[in-house]
């Protein structure tokens, strides 16, 4: 199944309405691209992987000036809607990153502009959706949903939580000294969260991230401090950060997973050589061929699953909707659809 197409101008919903047709509730799943490197083929393997579970809901690609045209082309001809996005840079700083290339991740803030949708759903590209996740959108407005993430790994070694070897997965395990005042709150993985754009939250993200100093996981602890009084966790399910499976096992029952986040040191699946550490494991091993099988599959590729060209007849589309469908079946952006002639 495709993914259904959008019509970002109210005109042709209004047609439409008229038609008989109910407007869906303006709603998509975004991703973040960046570089001219290989995450591309995560990204593609994210739109086949929402069509494989029939997502009611496209796939937005919001992508830095660096992603190069053959790549945005990919990703179109895959049926995703591609937003070009200008860099977003932490202040100047000396900070050391869990990882350096964690500076571009703060781009990942521009899509709380993507006001044209009223709730979105974000997830990395490393990450793929193994069961239909769209009930997540009927949640209730006004909170920022995540899964909670995992402190153990060695990528959090300058972390106070780590040096003392406190992790929100396991709180009874090392207490919270109270010489070290109050436990951190909740904090959440940001590599999917359920959110509502907004232009005012968007402007005062940025405002906000002028006057912070950047630390180690960059964008995801500041989201994790400007979204700390709203934030809901969900299940895991929702986003199983690979190092739960070694570090946490008996939080995860990999029978109910929906959404596994490929983010563990090695565990990108279009890179995977098994060499690294934990990834000999049968687990990762089985999770890693699932992310193929989906990405090899082309009966998931999306010219083999959009509609034949939208008629008015049999398609139940008006002439409106038609014509604001471009040639390649994606909708066209942000353009004011031609009134009906
Ligand atoms: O070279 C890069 C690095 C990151 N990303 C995007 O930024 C997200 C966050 O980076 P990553 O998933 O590598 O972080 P992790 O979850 O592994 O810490 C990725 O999933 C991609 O969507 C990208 O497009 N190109
Ligand atoms: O820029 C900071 C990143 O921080 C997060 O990744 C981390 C985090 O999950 C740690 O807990 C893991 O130990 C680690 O492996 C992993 O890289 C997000 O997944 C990613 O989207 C992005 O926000
Ligand atoms: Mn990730």
């Amino acid at each position: 199944m495709s993914f259904s197409t959008e019509i970002i101008t109210t005109e042709p919903l209004a047609a439409a309405a008229t038609n008989g047709i109910v407007a869906k509730p303006r709603r998509a799943f975004v991703t973040f691209l960046a570089g001219n490197g290989d995450y591309v083929k995560g990204v593609v393997g994210l739109a086949k992987g929402l069509r494989k579970v029939k997502s009611e809901y496209p796939l937005v690609v919001a992508v830095l000036p660096d992603v190069p045209e053959d790549h945005r082309k990919i990703l179109h001809s895959q049926g995703c809607i591609v937003r070009e996005i200008e860099p977003v840079y932490p202040p100047e700083n000396q900070t050391q990153f869990a990882m350096a290339y964690y500076v571009i991740n703060y781009s990942k803030l521009r899509i709380w502009e993507f006001v044209e949708y009223e709730k979105m759903i974000y997830l990395d590209g490393d990450i793929q959706v193994f069961s239909n996740i769209d009930h997540l959108f009927e949640e209730p407005d006004g909170y920022f949903y995540a899964v909670m993430d995992c402190f153990c790994e060695k990528n959090w070694s300058n972390s106070p939580q780590f040096k003392i070897g406190y992790c929100q997965q396991c709180p009874e395990t090392v207490h919270w000294p109270a010489e070290m005042g109050s436990p951190p709150p909740l904090y959440f993985n940001a590599g999917m969260f359920v959110y509502q754009p907004n232009l005012l939250t968007y402007s005062d993200l940025l405002d906000t991230l002028k006057i912070s100093t950047p630390t180690l996981f960059a964008e995801q602890d500041f989201l994790n401090h400007y979204f700390k009084d709203i934030y809901k966790p969900i299940p895991n399910v929702y986003n199983l950060v690979l190092a739960m499976l070694w570090r946490h096992p008996e939080n995860v029952d990999l029978n109910q997973v929906n959404v596994v986040h490929y983010c563990a040191n090695g565990s990108k699946p279009w890179r995977f050589t098994g060499d690294d550490e934990n990834m000999d494991r049968n687990d990762i091993k089985m999770l890693v061929k699932k992310w193929w099988e989906i990405y090899e599959d082309e009966s998931l590729d999306y010219i083999n699953t959009v509609p034949s060209a939208p008629t008015t007849g049999d398609n139940k589309l008006s002439p409106l909707l038609a014509a604001a469908l471009t040639e390649d079946g994606d909708v066209a952006h942000q353009r004011t659809v031609p009134s009906a002639a």
